[in-house]
């Protein structure tokens, strides 16, 4: 038998070392659990970044897209398919908006909603050529492509691989008046995480939001939320924006909208914002294929029961409450989030996050550090009470407590 061991060394041998994962082999999943290649079982406390909030193998999406892959599962965008026009009418429906723009990666929908605002400032805001400019925010992470590191604060990601496409502006997460400041003329978009994952679960201040959606509004500059991890039922409702009423101009999706089985990304807007392109202006060879749809159009008609943010608000109130009395421990200097994400500061004591994410692999809880000292927490939303409260209570030994 080959065994773990055996097939991390194979890994470390042929894949190019742009992770460094935690020492498990993943053979199945089920749910909330995995099993490693010699039977042993985890409690998922990371759900793939969000992306698998309704557990590994739900059983209504592993349905769809078997039927699915019975009919066909790609045409390419030169040739339209019968699941096309429900998953753009019914995801744009989700979000309140008009219309869609599919794509496969988080990154790459970033990158498609960077070049949308661009066009529109061009083709309606009257921006002058090549002079438009984006605000983000200080601690951003919205993928790993070019021109979306080139405006990322953190050394990591963005060192030894300029030149940077110019064109962003970045802002202090949370600051208003920085955000005043920075908005000009030429200003076509304002790109947020509602909150900040990658950089430690990170919620702004309350009524940061809705003053940069009223700030948005004034100068007539999009407010593009980027709800890739946030969003599709993670905070307790649909959208993270939602906790403070605010409605941008453009989601950024993916991660969960493809149900942890596909990869399915979108920008979602108005149609006076996405009707800014012409045939051949932009495309993407698999972005809305069959599959894809098919897959997604499930995971939609699965949020639209409101099902899976009522249990991620509920289950998050329980685990914030727990994870609450933390601090008063020593062990955590700070906890963040909101529904059943959390963020929280490891005390220097007990070592690095990493030796942490390490500690808790042995008592068969998976969870990832971020950025030295953090544990990230993100259960699929479909984790059980006792299943929820095992893992706290693995955390709780871990830490001493
Ligand atoms: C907020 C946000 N945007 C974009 C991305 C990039 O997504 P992908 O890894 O699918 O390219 C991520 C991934 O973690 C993310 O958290």
């Amino acid at each position: 038998m080959t065994t773990a061991e055996d097939l991390i060394a194979a890994a470390d041998a042929h894949c190019a070392p742009t992770y460094d994962p935690l020492p498990v082999v993943v053979a199945t999943g089920e749910g909330a659990w995995l099993t490693d290649v010699a039977g042993r079982r985890y409690l998922d406390m990371l759900a793939g970044y969000s992306a698998l909030n309704f557990g590994h193998r739900n059983p209504r999406l592993i349905e769809a897209a078997k039927a699915q892959l019975d009919r066909v599962t790609l045409t390419s965008r030169a040739f339209l398919h019968d699941r096309f026009a429900a998953f753009c009418a019914e995801l744009a429906e989700l979000c309140g908006m008009e219309m869609v723009l599919p794509a496969n990666s988080g990154a790459e929908a970033v990158e498609s909603a960077i070049k949308t605002a661009r066009k529109w400032g061009y083709r309606v805001k009257g921006v002058p050529a090549e002079m438009a400019k984006i605000v983000v925010a200080g601690g951003n992470f919205h993928g790993r492509t070019t021109t979306v590191i080139s405006f990322s604060t953190d050394p990591e990601a963005r060192a030894d691989f300029g030149p940077y496409t110019p064109g962003f502006q970045i802002v202090p997460y949370g600051d208003l008046t920085a955000m005043r400041a920075a908005l000009t003329e030429n200003t076509v978009a304002v790109l947020l995480e509602p909150i900040q994952g990658e950089s430690g679960v990170i919620v702004p201040p309350e009524g940061y939001l809705p003053g940069v959606r009223r700030l948005t509004r004034e100068r007539n500059v999009l407010f593009v939320a980027d709800e890739i991890q946030s969003g599709l039922g993670r905070t307790g409702r649909t959208f993270a924006c939602e906790h403070e009423g605010v409605v941008p101009d453009m989601y950024v999706l993916g991660k969960a909208l493809g149900g942890g089985i596909v990869p399915v990304s979108a920008v979602v807007s108005s149609a006076e914002v996405l009707g800014v392109f012409r045939p051949g202006e932009h495309g993407s060879t698999f972005g809305g294929n069959p599959l894809a749809c098919a897959v997604a159009l499930e995971v939609i008609a699965m949020l639209r029961t409101g099902e899976f943010q009522a249990r991620a608000a509920e289950l998050g109130e329980r685990m914030h409450r727990a994870l609450a009395a933390l601090p008063a421990t020593g062990t955590v200097t700070a906890v963040r989030g909101r529904g059943l994400w959390a963020g929280l500061d490891v005390a220097p004591r007990l070592g690095t996050g990493r030796q942490v994410a390490e500690r808790l692999r042995e008592r068969g809880v998976l969870a990832k550090e971020s950025h030295g000292a953090t544990i990230r927490l993100s259960p699929p939303l479909v984790v059980s009470e006792q299943d929820l409260a095992w893992g706290l209570e693995q955390l709780r030994a871990v830490l001493g407590v």
